[in-house]
């Protein structure tokens, strides 16, 4: 008797697929008892449910609800918590549609309870005779007992299983939704000034037209193309982005306009170009003021005709591509210096969109780096780190010349190189040079009216000094003395030309720490 317990959990604990389980669970009781026939039915909202059928007919079986109405052997075991055996033709619990279409009628049925650890039952299983008269099957009082231990165990094991099945499933959509959530990044800001621009981009969506986006590097012109093609009705077509700069001329002319095979030496298959792949979509030509002039002149006649010419062809191509392109230099100087045709800047120019630098919008600032501080700490597994307030205060009216890629930039660096929870004043000059490092006026709200802030000039500037209070000239000294001696206070002092006990006080009185 031992070893068939022992043999019957070794076939159920090597097993954590609750549908395989299910089968062992079930092809084990019925080998114990000789039988060929039986199910597994678990307790639904509105009935049982067949989740396993073993034997002749079994495919009729499987998957099939007995409503919670019907007299059923399975839902007086559930619904009792008691094992029972019934015989068929004259149980009244016996639900009797079922043996109507079967050709191997069944004569004895023995059903037990599944319970869960707690006691509740969830399910019954069912072992069914189908010889005349039930004799196969053994209904020794110590044998029917063992089978009920049996039983229990297999239905811990199986309800375990359901747990950890759905605990898998539910990992699986939770890493589903990070990842999607990781690739979506979301555009941020809530300032007048980026609300405005993310309204005219909705308004553009609704044309075809081309747009020229302008800005300084890093405001999000990119973002925000990509954004107009995501509420265009060409949407679900490809959005193609082309640098136009760094890029040797006749490589950028075969990458948006493809090439045909023997078109030049190593053009051993054709390829297709970025305008023709991005049919139905849109184009994004990022530094367009970098195009070299004669493939400007390529750019125009896809604007005025719709059409390409891959290089090496002799036939056009019709295409119908969105254009959208961008740039942060001036183009009309371009044209004066005859570096940038006047004709394709119209062309491109149809709907125009200025994009603020960061500084303009710094109600925006504290937004973002929130936003960088949890994702980058996120993607580290680490807890999320804060910013002390006057930290924040020197954040927000730092002037971001690479706007949200320096931003960006800098979290992911500091993110890394303070070890604490909290990014404080002092662990900033661990990313900016120290001689930059002032600390923010007084009582400046960390989100006051800073649409009124004054730019601070930069360290060398002919009016560096104007704007500073003596404190935050002396804690940008000290902090530059510190990072330049690595730390050394008794160097740092010596550098200064005063003794080590003097520059520790004013350290202390500046709240510098080590
Ligand atoms: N509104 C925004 N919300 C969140 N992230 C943004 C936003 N705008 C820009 N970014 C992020 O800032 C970085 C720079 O954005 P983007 O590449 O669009 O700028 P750009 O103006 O096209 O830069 P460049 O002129 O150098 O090509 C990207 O990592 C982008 O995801």
């Amino acid at each position: 008797m031992s070893q068939t317990s022992f043999s019957f959990c070794k076939a159920l604990s090597s097993e954590l697929d609750p549908e395989k389980l299910q089968q062992k669970f079930l092809s084990s009781l019925l080998e114990l008892q000789n039988l060929e026939r039986g199910s597994i039915w678990v307790k639904k909202t509105d009935g049982y449910l067949c989740v396993e059928a073993v034997g002749d007919q079994s495919e009729k079986i499987k998957g099939i609800t007995i409503s919670a109405n019907r007299p059923s052997i399975v839902g007086w075991v559930i619904e009792n918590g008691k094992m029972t055996i019934a015989e068929p033709g004259k149980d009244e619990r016996h639900y009797k549609e079922f043996e109507a279409d079967m050709a191997v009628k069944s004569k004895l049925i023995l059903c037990f309870p599944l319970f869960l650890k707690g006691g509740e039952v969830y399910g019954a299983v069912q072992l069914i005779d189908t010889r005349s008269g039930g004799s196969r099957l053994n209904l020794d009082q110590d044998y029917l007992e063992l089978l009920q231990n049996l039983v229990d165990i297999g239905s811990i094991v199986l309800s375990n299983s359901l747990v950890y099945s759905a605990q898998v499933q539910e990992n699986l959509k939770l890493k589903q939704t990070l990842e999607s959530i990781r690739r979506e990044e979301p555009i941020l800001g809530e300032s007048e000034a980026f609300l405005k621009i993310l309204k005219v981009a909705s308004d553009y969506a609704k044309t075809d037209f081309p747009v020229l986006i302008t800005g300084e590097s890093g405001t999000g012109k990119e973002v925000i193309a990509k954004e107009i093609h995501r509420l265009s009705n060409r949407m679900d077509k490809p959005f193609l982005v082309q640098n136009c700069s760094a890029i040797p001329e006749t490589l950028l002319e075969s990458e948006l306009f493809g090439y045909q095979k023997g078109a030049f030496t190593g053009a051993v298959k054709d390829k297709v170009g970025l305008f023709e792949a991005a049919n139905g979509g849109t184009v994004f030509l990022d530094e367009i003021g970098d195009m070299p002039l004669q493939l400007q002149a390529r750019i125009l006649r896809v604007l005025q005709n719709s059409e390409i010419k891959p290089l090496g062809g002799t036939k056009t191509k019709k295409i119908d591509v969105r254009i959208i392109s961008a740039t942060n230099k001036d183009l009309k100087e371009a044209i004066a210096k005859e570096q940038f045709r006047e004709d394709l800047f119209y062309r491109l120019n149809v709907l125009p969109l200025h994009l603020p630098a960061l500084r303009e919008r710094k109600e925006d600032i504290l937004l973002l780096l929130d936003h960088f501080l949890s994702r980058e700490s996120f993607k580290m597994g680490i807890p999320p780190k804060k910013f002390s307030k006057d930290a924040l205060d020197y954040l927000i009216k730092y002037s971001w010349k690479g706007n949200i890629r320096e931003l960006e930039n800098f979290v992911k660096h500091i993110i890394v190189v303070v070890e604490g929870e909290k990014i404080t004043l002092d662990d900033l000059s661990l990313h900016f040079p120290p001689a930059q490092l002032a600390p923010p006026e007084e009582e400046k709200p960390v989100d006051g009216n800073r649409g009124e802030e004054t730019e601070k000039p930069s360290p060398g500037g002919a009016s560096f000094f104007d704007g500073y209070s003596w404190e935050e000239l002396e804690r940008a000294y000290v902090l530059y003395l510190l990072e330049k001696n690595r730390w050394h206070i008794t160097r740092a002092a010596k550098e200064a030309k005063v003794n080590r006990s003097t520059f520790d006080s004013r350290m202390k009185k500046l709240g510098i720490r080590k």
